[in-house]
């Protein structure tokens, strides 16, 4: 590709005069540059990309863009490397935004719930629908793995990229408060916005909840309509600079509004009512929260034009999420057993509460915090599960590179009410399931569809269905 196509709409300061006329992409890892990439030196957290041209050079990168010049490569400086790379993405791969229907759902709680509620309820009504998020990538058939919620920019428009040429119309994708703030999704052009709720998490990167809250509302300006939580205290700070139409939801104000709720173990119904149409939904993932993401995800159906009743049809044969409230069965125990994925301080609340309608015993809570991330988090936790499980069990949730011992030690001053602590995860569940008797509910929480354990810097296989199942078969 030319330079200077890749480089269209790229703040430039100054262009070295031996640059290569043609390049074959570009890239932002020394390790990983192939021969004629422009290598794109990003300062970043942990390291200086800048400090590494030599080694992209020597791997056969092209020239660089970088911020200042730079040894040994040809470059062109530019004011953002980042936003450079974004557009240079977006260059890359033709622009897939402009041929695709692009859905960005965003908040602390429930992203991948009701992206996955979305891009379900498209695909129902035969709507080819791609979705990027925590839990992989669909497009097609195909299932691609996920290291992260939003992946950077290049890995952003390149799956955008194979999902418009294998035929979606749609992309739901969830975009994280890291991804806004790093610029990942820098020059995305979203057709729809969603905003579920805000809560603390993430203050390790963000620092104060305003920062956090301004991260995420920079989402709503570049979308052209946005559905948000009319309910959440923060939804008024993030439209404040938002210009597009906007539709709300909630249960206690909205345009579409949930009415006459039945919570049951196996899901939610409820009549959702916009104006005069009402009509009943059901999902079959329990807790009040899935009334709220059911009705994101119905509003952004409305948002692009499909009926209320054609919506709640639709939605109501997406099947549950994986791992979140995902009941496993145990026949013979004699309780109810959940794999969950709540990792904050309020989803963490909000699954315990969700449990307390359909448990004549105890709720079990098995959780820990994951390491180097959020530490003030970590007695919240330690009070929300105190608050609402009757018995909790504190164990290591993909410690990385901290002191499994070190961080229970951090939840340990919040919790209060009955708990062990048992660091290994796997003992810690084969004790929950030991302690349990018939009519309680076992709840694993902040793993759910994960099948690894980060710790010690290693990342080792670990399935909770697995590690059940082999309890349940004695071994
Ligand atoms: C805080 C954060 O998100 N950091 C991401 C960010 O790191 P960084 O900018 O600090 O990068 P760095 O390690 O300092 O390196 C700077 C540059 O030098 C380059 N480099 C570095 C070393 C070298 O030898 N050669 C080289 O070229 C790197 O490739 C990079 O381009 O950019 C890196 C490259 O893309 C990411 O790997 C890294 O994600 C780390 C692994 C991470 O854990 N991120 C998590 C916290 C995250 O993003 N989570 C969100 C939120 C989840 C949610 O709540 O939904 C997510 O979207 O998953
Ligand atoms: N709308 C919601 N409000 C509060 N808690 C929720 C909501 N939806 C889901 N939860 C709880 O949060 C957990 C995580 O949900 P989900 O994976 O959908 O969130 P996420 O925003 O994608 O998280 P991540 O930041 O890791 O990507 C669920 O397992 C459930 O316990
Ligand atoms: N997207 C979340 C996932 C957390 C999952 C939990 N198992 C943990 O490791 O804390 C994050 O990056 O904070
Ligand atoms: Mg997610």
């Amino acid at each position: 590709m030319n330079l200077w196509d890749l480089l269209t709409g790229v703040p430039i300061r100054y262009a070295s005069a031996d640059l290569p006329r043609d390049v074959t992409g570009a890239g932002y890892d020394s390790h990983t540059i192939r021969p004629g990439q422009v290598f794109v030196a990003i300062h970043g957290a942990n390291a200086d990309g800048h400090d590494y041209t030599a080694q992209a050079r020597q791997r056969g990168a092209a020239c660089a863009v970088s911020a200042h010049p730079v040894e040994g490569l040809p470059y062109v400086l530019v004011p953002d490397p980042r936003r450079a790379l974004a557009l240079m993405a977006g260059n890359f791969f033709r622009h897939p935004d402009r041929e695709l229907s692009l859905i960005g759902v965003t908040g602390t709680n429930g992203k991948t719930s009701v992206a996955w509620l979305t891009a379900g309820l498209f695909q129902a009504l035969g709507i080819p629908t791609g979705l990027m998020g925590t839990n992989g990538c669909r497009i097609g058939g195909a299932v691609l793995p996920s290291r992260r919620t939003t992946p950077e920019s290049w890995e952003v428009q390149s799956l955008l990229r194979q999902m418009a040429d294998s035929g979606c119309t749609h992309a739901v994708m969830e975009v994280s408060s890291h991804a806004l703030a790093l610029d990942r999704v820098h020059g995305l052009a979203y057709t729809i916005a969603a905003f579920t709720n805000l809560s603390r998490d993430h203050l390790d990167f963000h620092g104060a909840m305003e920062d956090y809250a301004a991260a995420k509302a920079a989402l709503f300006r570049q979308c052209r309509a946005a559905a948000v939580n009319r309910d959440d205290p923060w939804t008024e700070r993030i439209l404040r600079d938002c210009a597009c139409p906007v539709y709300d939801y909630g249960l206690h104000g909205g345009r579409l509004l949930a009415e006459d709720m039945d919570l049951s173990p196996t899901g939610v119904r409820f009549t959702a009512r916009e104006g005069e149409v009402s009509c009943p939904v059901s999902v079959s993932i329990p807790g009040l929260f899935t009334v709220y993401n059911a009705l994101a995800a119905l509003s952004m159906a409305r948002l692009s034009g499909i009926s209320l009743p054609d919506a709640a049809g639709a939605l109501a044969k997406v099947p549950a999420v994986p791992g979140r409230m995902e009941p496993v069965s145990a026949p013979g125990l004699g309780c109810r057993i959940f794999i969950d994925f709540a990792h904050t301080p309020e989803a963490l609340a909000k699954a315990l509460e969700a449990l307390r309608p359909m448990t004549p015993g105890r709720i079990i809570a098995v959780f820990g915090c994951g390491g180097c991330r959020d530490k003030g988090k970590r007695p919240l936790m330690g009070a929300a599960a105190g608050q609402y499980a009757d018995l909790t069990v504190l164990t290591s949730d993909n410690p990385r590179t901290e002191d499994p011992l070190a961080i229970i030690r951090d939840i340990l001053p919040g919790l209060s009410g009955p708990h062990l602590v048992i660091p290994d995860r796997r003992e810690a569940i084969f004790r929950a399931l030991d302690l349990a008797r018939p009519g309680d509910t076992v709840i694993l929480c902040g793993k759910g569809h994960e099948t690894t354990q980060e710790t010690g810097g290693h990342r080792l296989p670990m399935d909770e269905r697995q590690i059940i199942a082999e309890y349940i078969n004695g071994s």
